[in-house]
Order: structure tokens, then C-alpha cells, then sequence
């Protein structure tokens, strides 16, 4: 039996995938480093524990699935998206790399859309968001010139863990297209947005399918990492394009609700002739000549990580949670916000911030676990909203990511949503997606489509519940003014932060 590895670059950890070519998941292994935030809205990480993270846990994957390493044709990457990690002559990280749920870029992002005018939304199909990779470029450029005078190319997070493994230096359009300087249906750099803002394009990787094979392992990460040094590696892609590969959202029909450290809506588009006008975004597939379109809430798993490490430090989310399925839809009248990093989707707003609206007196630490976990949904239910109103059909929802490990939160989906949503096997899919990318590069399939027909493993399916789907539409109603109602509050308390 041959193999191939997923491997998952996400914010809070990185996670490895031994996948059979049956599609079996044979091995998981994660390793977790830190986020760096230094003021509000600030969102760093060191590119070097990535690396030490990722050999370690190819490394313990290896070891512990007892497989041969002659065995394991080919790994690929699913990477976080937005980082903006800027490199010396050397290939040497100049500085931490700022991340995708990262605002400090507004001004940046009001002179993107200056300069750039309709150019913006025609050739890069996304409106200047904080989180992209062009205003933190900028940002650097203007805030810290001396890092900025070393720097000779930038990269992406994954990229930059791939040219560690197999010294390419290389980008796929999946993830390149969320740089606001790509030409999304072209396809290459964009020499409008590059001569705009007078960046040079060999500042700017070489551009790949996600598919595409840049190399086979360096010896000395190959031995880090307990593999052959023939191990083939492949480009890999965007964690929202694996993700949607690794559900099988490969053609028209059923839409991807993630819940990472992110969450995400997301649909497959054919082509890149759809106009959402920026409202949801607009990016490459990692499947070729396919594109997507998602609404993006900032932290959602991440409020519910917030939420415990604050109020319930060193507990399971397992534990966190138990309980939560005996309170009903509306948590006793408990609402949170889950902007607490700011949000994309529908807001694009760096300065709002959570909050909990309604506490009462009975409130128990439950009721606020299931506040913050509707909130989240709520949230993302905003994003499908925005889908239906673009004509869209939503009605099976395929669901991903560490929120998908728990049923109640499934269930509350469905209900939220009005839809069926679909657990699969393993709830990693951008892992999984990365590992599609890899058994299909190695000639296993024909088409990352058939590799899908074999690997992708639907779960239980979970249907709405009339009742509580009714209930849930009035409460979201109600979470829709609470935006509009603490906007100026925000604005104000914005001078207190840090
Ligand atoms: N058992 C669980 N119940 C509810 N939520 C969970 C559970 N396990 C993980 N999560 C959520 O999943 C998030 C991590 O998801 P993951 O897909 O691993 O993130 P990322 O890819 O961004 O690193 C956590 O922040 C948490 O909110
Ligand atoms: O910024 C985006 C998408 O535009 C995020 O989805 C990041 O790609 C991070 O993903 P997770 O770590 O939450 O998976």
C-alpha cells in the first residue's frame, strides 16, 4: 500500500494526515505554537516554529503509523492564508509574519482603494480588506523601513515551510489570489496593482497550480522528518480551497461551513464570472481553472478558544461544552457578537469588538458557552444569507473543521442554517484536500474529482429542526441589529485599547 500526507499549516497548530490511496486516514499527528499579540487588532507568529512544528510532527506521524518511508510517495500543504512573510536575499525571514486575522492595515487599505479605484475590485475581485497580504506589504514598507530595505521577495506561510522542505521557492494561484495582486481570472501577477504601488515582480514568488510538483524532500528535512529524501512535494493550496477539496466541493451544489480558528462559507464557482461586488470573496480554487467564492467570520473557533482559555483555562473543549445541549435554542436570552478581533464578513470593520448582550442573573458558565458557539453561527449564517439573496441555493452544507468534532454544535448548524449539514469521517479537510492534491499529483487519479470520489467520506448528516430553526430565526433578527447598535460604542471605547 502507498501514501501520501496532508499537511494542514493552520493558525493554532499544524496537523499532519497519513491518508492511504484507499483514503484511509492512517496517522494524524498536531503540534501547536503561539500567536503573538502586542497591541489590539495585532497578529504575528514566527515562521520558525512552523517549520519546527511541522518536522516534528511529520516526525511523530511517521513513527507512530509504523509505515515504511519508501512507502509515502508524495506530501502536499494547506496553508493558512494572508501571511505576509517577507524574506532577505537569503531566503531568511526579515521579521515575524503578520497574519491573515491581523487589522492594523486600515489606513493602508483606504490607500489601496485610492489608488487602485475600480481596478480594485475588476482585477483582484476583492475589495482592500486588513487581513490580505498587499496592506501589510505596505504597512511594513511605511512603519518599519529598515526591515523593510532587507527584504527581497515575499511568501506565504506555507510557501515558506515548503521552500524548508524542498528549497523551492514557489506560490499556487489558490493562495496567491488572496494577496490583492493577483489578476484572479488571468491567472498572473497583476502589472496594474504591481506598478501602482511600485513593487518590482521579482518581489514576487513564481506562480503554480496548486497541483503542481515543485520538488522532492532536502535531505536534511527529509531526515527531521523521518521521510525519503525522494518523497515527493507538491505546491499545495490555500486552507480554504483544500478545504474545499478535501469536502468534495469540486463542482456546483453543496456549500462548505468551516469552523477553525476562522470560519467560512464558501461555494464553488465554475468560472469567474460571478458578481457578489465584494461583499463575500472572490478567489482561485485549488482545483484548476475553478474559483470560489466565501464569507469569512474572523474569529470564530477562535472566540470559543478566547472564551476558555479566559474563563476556563486548562479545560477540554469537550468539558467546556458538556452541558450545553440541555439549554435551549437562545441561551435563556444570552446573545454574544463574535467580533472580537474585528470582522470581514458582512462587516468589514476593524474596530468593533464582541459583546455579550442580555446577562442575567441565572446565567451559568454553560449558557455562555452555547451564547458564544450560536453567536459564531449567527455569524456565519450571515454569509449564507448573503448567498441565498445572490440567488444561490443552500441547502446541504458539508461542515469542517476542529467545530465539526462536536454534534451539538452540528445540529446547531443545521437548525441556524435551514439546512442539512454533513459531518465527514474526519473533520480535518484541509488536511485531507492537501493530501488529495498529492495523491493526485502522483498520478493515482485522473482528476482531483475521482481522487474525491475515494477519499472524501461523508458522516452523519444532521436535518434542521422545525422548532428550534424557528426560534433561531427570530434571535438572528435580533443579532443582526446588535452590529449597527455597538458600531459608535466601539468607536469610542477604540481609544482605550492598547
Ligand atoms: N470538541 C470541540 N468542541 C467544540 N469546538 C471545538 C472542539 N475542538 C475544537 N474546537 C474548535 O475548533 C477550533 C480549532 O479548529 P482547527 O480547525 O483545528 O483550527 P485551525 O485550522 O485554525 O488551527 C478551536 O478554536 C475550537 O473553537
Ligand atoms: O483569512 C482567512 C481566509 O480569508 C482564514 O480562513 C485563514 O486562511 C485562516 O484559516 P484557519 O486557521 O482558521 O483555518
Amino acid at each position: 500500500m502507498k501514501y501520501v500526507i496532508g499537511i494542514d499549516l493552520g493558525t493554532s497548530a499544524v496537523k499532519t494526515l497519513l491518508v492511504s490511496q484507499a483514503g484511509e486516514v492512517v496517522a494524524e499527528a498536531t503540534k501547536e505554537y503561539p500567536l503573538y499579540h502586542e497591541h489590539s487588532g495585532w497578529s504575528e507568529q514566527e515562521p520558525e516554529d512552523w517549520v519546527a512544528g511541522t518536522l516534528a510532527s511529520l516526525q511523530e506521524l511517521t513513527a507512530k503509523s509504523g509505515v515504511s518511508a519508501d512507502d509515502i510517495e508524495g506530501l502536499s500543504f494547506s496553508g493558512q492564508m494572508h501571511g505576509l512573510v517577507l524574506l532577505d536575499a537569503d531566503n531568511k525571514p526579515v521579521r515575524r509574519a503578520i497574519l491573515w486575522n491581523d487589522t492594523r492595515t486600515t489606513a493602508q487599505c483606504r490607500e489601496i482603494e485610492r489608488t487602485l479605484g475600480e481596478k480594485l475590485l475588476s482585477v483582484t475581485r476583492n475589495p482592500a480588506l486588513e487581513g490580505f497580504t498587499l496592506p501589510k506589504l505596505l504597512w511594513v514598507r511605511e512603519k518599519e523601513p529598515e526591515a523593510f530595505a532587507k527584504a527581497s521577495r515575499f511568501v506565504l506561510p506555507k510557501d515558506y515551510v515548503r521552500y524548508r522542505l524542498d528549497g523551492t521557492i514557489r506560490m499556487d494561484l489558490s493562495d496567491a489570489a488572496g494577496t490583492l495582486m493577483l489578476d484572479i481570472a488571468g491567472k498572473k501577477w497583476s502589472e496594474d496593482v504591481l506598478a501602482a504601488f511600485g513593487i518590482s515582480p521579482d518581489f514576487c514568488p513564481p506562480l503554480v497550480e496548486a497541483g503542481a510538483q515543485t520538488g522532492t524532500l532536502l535531505p536534511e528535512a527529509a531526515g527531521a522528518a523521518g521521510l525519503a529524501a525522494d518523497t515527493k512535494v507538491f505546491a499545495g493550496g490555500a486552507d480554504n480551497a483544500c478545504g474545499a477539496i478535501g469536502s468534495g466541493i469540486l463542482k456546483p451544489g453543496v456549500t462548505l461551513c468551516s469552523i477553525g480558528t476562522s470560519g467560512v462559507v464558501l461555494t464553488y464557482e465554475p468560472d469567474a464570472s460571478a458578481d457578489y461586488e465584494g461583499k463575500v470573496h472572490f478567489f482561485n480554487h485549488g482545483k484548476e481553472n475553478s474559483f470560489y467564492a466565501m464569507g469569512v467570520t474572523l474569529a470564530a473557533g477562535y472566540s470559543l478558544s478566547w472564551f476558555r482559555n479566559t474563563f476556563a483555562k486548562g479545560e477540554s473543549f469537550e468539558a467546556l461544552t458538556a452541558g450545553i445541549a440541555d439549554i435551549k435554542p437562545g441561551s435563556n436570552g444570552l446573545l454574544f457578537t463574535p467580533y472580537i478581533v474585528g470582522e470581514r464578513t458582512p462587516h468589514p470593520d476593524a474596530v468593533i469588538r464582541g459583546s455579550f448582550i442580555g446577562m442575567d442573573g441565572s446565567h451559568t458558565r454553560a449558557h455562555f458557552t452555547r451564547a458564544v458557539m450560536e453567536g459564531i453561527t449567527f455569524s456565519l449564517n450571515e454569509s449564507v444569507a448573503l448567498f441565498r439573496a445572490a440567488g444561490k441555493t443552500v441547502d446541504k452544507i458539508v461542515s469542517i473543521g476542529g467545530g465539526a468534532k462536536n454534534p451539538v454544535w452540528l445540529q446547531m448548524q443545521a437548525d441556524i442554517f435551514g439546512a442539512e449539514v454533513v459531518a465527514l469521517e474526519n473533520e480535518q479537510g484541509p488536511g485531507l484536500g492537501a493530501a488529495m492534491l498529492a495523491a493526485a499529483g502522483c498520478g493515482w487519479f485522473p482528476s482531483l474529482d475521482a481522487c474525491a470520489d475515494v477519499f472524501v467520506k461523508h458522516a452523519k448528516s444532521y436535518l434542521p429542526s422545525a422548532e428550534s430553526s424557528a426560534e433561531y430565526a427570530k434571535l438572528f433578527a435580533i443579532y443582526q441589529q446588535v452590529y449597527g447598535r455597538t458600531k459608535e460604542l466601539n468607536e469610542s471605547l477604540n481609544a482605550f485599547r492598547n
